[in-house]
């Protein structure tokens, strides 16, 4: 298809022979009288190595737009600093979000359940779910506040962006950089799935340590859309968030008319069915860490702002172990999503398309049912298949949005999933007096 490979490559493209100026960036004359623009990514300054921008040739410069105004609709979306509910210790877990009955596209059907830091800090995140049964149709979206990994749970969709066209479906992930112009398009007539706004460093691929050169995601798998464009002048609303907020303007023409580019810039999708799993040989249940496909770093080294976890089908062929995750308490705070399939730590109530939150120290793990199942396993190798779960695991505390607390989907009995696990059983002569 029309796709470059590799992660955080250099690409260069054109949808016509000769959009792409050769051996400078700006020239006095770009052909065909394009427009060039630089899109930088991080400052001018930044390191190479966190260096990221790419030259766009349009057909009218993004400059030419009338004034933005606030997007008069109702919408759930929201940003950090997330504080219309206090956060809570409280373990929460959602029941999936249903498909709307009206008809809703991507950006009127997005719902934030929560999120953390704040975006004019430039830390943090926001999670969103969508829900949707209808195509972007003359809008297009833009976020100005970070990049936002889409994480497909039903149904495909194609996402057309000024740098090409990306198709997706369940299993895949797309990453829209930070200013990118896109609209979202369901291909099977509805479509639901997970966002995470990243407002901090990029997402990137997490160090391999001694793994190795290779392994988990692994570079040449991430795909990177061709040049694509369209000269319609048609109009066409452009939603922009920005500081939390929407705004919204009308252009007499659509913004997707960037006939070639080249940079490091560039949104990419993933096949997570790509994922080299890697996990012991031997014994004991590794830190998810080991299942990371993409990090964005935080100023404190291995403290990540958000890593984007998958628990992937795979063999477990531990010995002597608990072979489950086990129970825990944790720094970083942890938000769950299911693509499909059955999660191994919670034999019910996490359902593909719902959500579960555990925060900042609170005590989390196995169900009763895989508890009592794991105990008593006969320990053969036994493959995780069907099933693909994921975590957005964020430093900072997840704060619930209104929504998120208040709707009916909210699981008010989660906590009973752990209440029934028995007491560890002692001898009266072994207890302290
Ligand atoms: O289910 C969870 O809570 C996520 C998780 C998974 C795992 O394999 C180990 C630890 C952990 O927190
Ligand atoms: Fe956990």
């Amino acid at each position: 298809m029309n796709y470059a490979n590799g992660f955080g490559n250099h690409h260069s493209s054109e949808a016509v022979p000769g959009a792409l100026p050769l051996g400078q960036n700006s020239p006095q004359r770009v052909p065909f009288g394009l427009y060039a623009e630089q899109w930088s990514g991080s400052a001018f300054t930044a390191p190479r190595a966190e260096n990221r921008r790419s030259w766009l040739y349009r057909l009218r410069p993004t400059a030419q737009h009338p004034p933005y105004v606030p997007y008069a609709r109702d919408t759930l979306l929201r940003s950090g600093p997330f504080d219309e509910e206090p956060a809570s210790p409280n373990r929460l877990r959602w029941d999936p979000l249903p498909l709307p009955q009206a008809p809703t596209d991507f950006i009127d059907g997005l719902v934030s359940y929560g999120g953390n830091g704040d975006v004019a800090a430039g830390d943090g995140i926001g999670i969103h779910l969508y829900a949707i049964n209808a195509p972007m149709r003359g809008r297009a979206f833009c976020c100005a506040d970070g990049e936002w990994l889409i994480v497909p749970q039903q149904g495909r969709l194609r996402v057309d962006t000024e740098l090409g066209r990306i198709e997706l479906e369940p299993q895949q992930i797309a990453v829209l950089p930070r200013g990118l112009r896109y609209r979202v398009e369901p291909l099977d007539g509805s479509a639901r799935g997970y966002v995470c706004e990243n407002y901090g460093a990029p997402l990137r691929l997490p160090e391999l340590g001694p793994i190795g050169a290779n392994g988990l995601a692994n570079p040449r798998d991430f795909e990177t859309p061709l040049a694509w464009f369209e000269d319609r002048d048609e109009p066409t609303e452009v939603v922009q968030k920005f500081q939390g907020r929407l705004w919204t303007m009308e252009l007499p023409h659509s913004p997707f008319d960037v006939v070639a580019w080249h940079g490091n810039l560039a949104p990419y999708r993933y096949d997570l069915r790509r994922f080299n799993t890697i996990n012991t040989v031997s014994f004991d249940h590794p830190d998810p860490s080991i299942f990371t496909v993409l990090t964005a770093p935080s100023d404190t080294p291995g403290t990540a702002n958000i890593d984007f976890v998958i628990f992937p089908p795979r063999w477990m062929v531990a010995e002597r172990s608990f072979r489950p995750p086990w129970f825990h308490r944790n720094v970083m705070s942890e938000f769950m999503g299911l693509i499909h399939g059955e999660y191994d730590a919670k034999a019910g109530g996490f359902a593909p398309a719902g959500a579960s939150l555990h925060n900042q120290m609170s005590g989390h793990g196995p169900d009763r049912a895989s508890y009592e199942r794991a105990i008593a396993a006969d320990l053969a190798p036994h493959k995780i298949d069907g099933a693909m779960a994921f975590m957005f695991e964020s430093r900072r505390v997840i704060r619930p949005t209104r929504f998120a607390v208040r709707t009916p989907l909210s699981q008010l009995d989660y906590d009973e999933c752990w209440s029934d696990l028995d007491k560890a059983r002692l001898a009266p002569a072994q207890v302290p007096a």
